[in-house]
């Protein structure tokens, strides 16, 4: 099953950063051409994984700008929920990125009207779905108006264990990320020269009032170091695997596009 994952997440064993930083690059500005689209839009959270698509993203078209003379832009979007206790980080990867443009757009008050128009009491970690998806639409706005695309930070890490909101975080147009397990991302902002605090900082979705930052590797249950020795084909604790694997099935809807008589039954 480990290799039939691998081979399904498009997984290297080994990934020289250089040599997949160009390939996203070049990936991003190519695909962009094909749509037919003006360029991209990514929200911006001070987390490693939309510091890293971001950056890709801003090279991809400041690059085809200067190769085209066309007006491609990438816009990166500060989605907090009310104030974001990491806004710093925000404010240091807007500052590693260099945007061509920021939007900014507090999700709070379009969260708490839908909380408030259901009359279905929600858990805080369902209210957080709502956050996640509430950003969904305001990338989504942005693009439509603009002909960009939306760029999604799923990776490999995630993927597996589908760690991420169906239709919210999970929702994108491109994926330039996918195939990377969490330290190979840490290794391409590495050779990016990302100033560290940006990448060695405790992975969350903070998405529940009740926890605050909860770390991903708790929500889990598991560390990223072994999702991504699993995924890089290393042995790991047979427990280790049959948790890893648990997940992989139980979110194999979150993976493709919605089920039909055709397909997924
Ligand atoms: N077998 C099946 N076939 C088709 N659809 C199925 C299904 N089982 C559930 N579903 C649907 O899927 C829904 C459940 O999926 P979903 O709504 O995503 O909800 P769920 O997977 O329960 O929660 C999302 C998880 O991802 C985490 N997350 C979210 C966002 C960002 C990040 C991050 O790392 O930044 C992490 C979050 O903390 C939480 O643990 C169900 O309500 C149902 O509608
Ligand atoms: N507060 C936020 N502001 C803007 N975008 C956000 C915010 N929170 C989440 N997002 C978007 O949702 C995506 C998924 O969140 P996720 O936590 O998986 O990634 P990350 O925060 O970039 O990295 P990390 O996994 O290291 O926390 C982010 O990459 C980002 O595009
Ligand atoms: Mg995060």
């Amino acid at each position: 099953m480990q290799q039939q994952i691998m081979k399904e997440l498009h997984v290297q064993s080994h990934m020289d950063p250089a040599v997949t930083y160009r390939e996203i690059v070049d990936y991003l500005k190519a695909y962009v051409r094909k749509a037919g689209a003006k360029g991209y839009v990514l929200g911006i959270s001070g987390g490693q994984d939309s510091t890293l698509a971001g950056k890709i993203a801003q090279q991809a078209m400041t690059e085809l700008r200067e190769e085209t003379g066309e007006a491609y832009q990438f816009i990166a979007m500060r989605l907090p929920y009310g104030v974001q206790a990491d806004e710093a980080d925000c404010q240091d990867a807007l500052q590693f990125i260099q945007p061509d443009q920021t939007i900014v757009c507090d999700v709070r008050p379009a969260v708490e009207a839908t909380i408030q128009g259901l009359e279905l009491p929600l858990s805080p970690f369902h209210q957080g779905n709502i956050k996640a998806r509430q950003r969904m639409i305001a990338q989504y706005a942005v693009a439509g108006q603009l002909h960009l695309l939306v760029i999604g930070t799923d990776h490999a890490a995630e993927a597996v264990t589908g760690f991420y909101t169906k239709w919210g975080d999970g929702a994108a147009d491109v994926t330039p990320l996918t195939g990377l397990t969490k330290r190979q991302g840490k290794a391409i902002l590495q050779y990016l020269n990302c100033p560290e605090h940006l990448y060695l900082k405790k992975p969350t979705a903070d998405l529940e009032d009740d926890k605050p930052g909860l770390p991903d590797e708790v929500a889990l249950g598991l560390t990223y170091e072994d999702i991504d020795n699993y995924l890089e084909g290393k042995q790991v604790a047979a427990s280790v695997a049959q948790q890893i694997e648990g997940y992989y099935v139980r979110t194999e809807h979150k993976r493709h596009m919605p089920a039909n008589r055709f397909e997924h039954s």
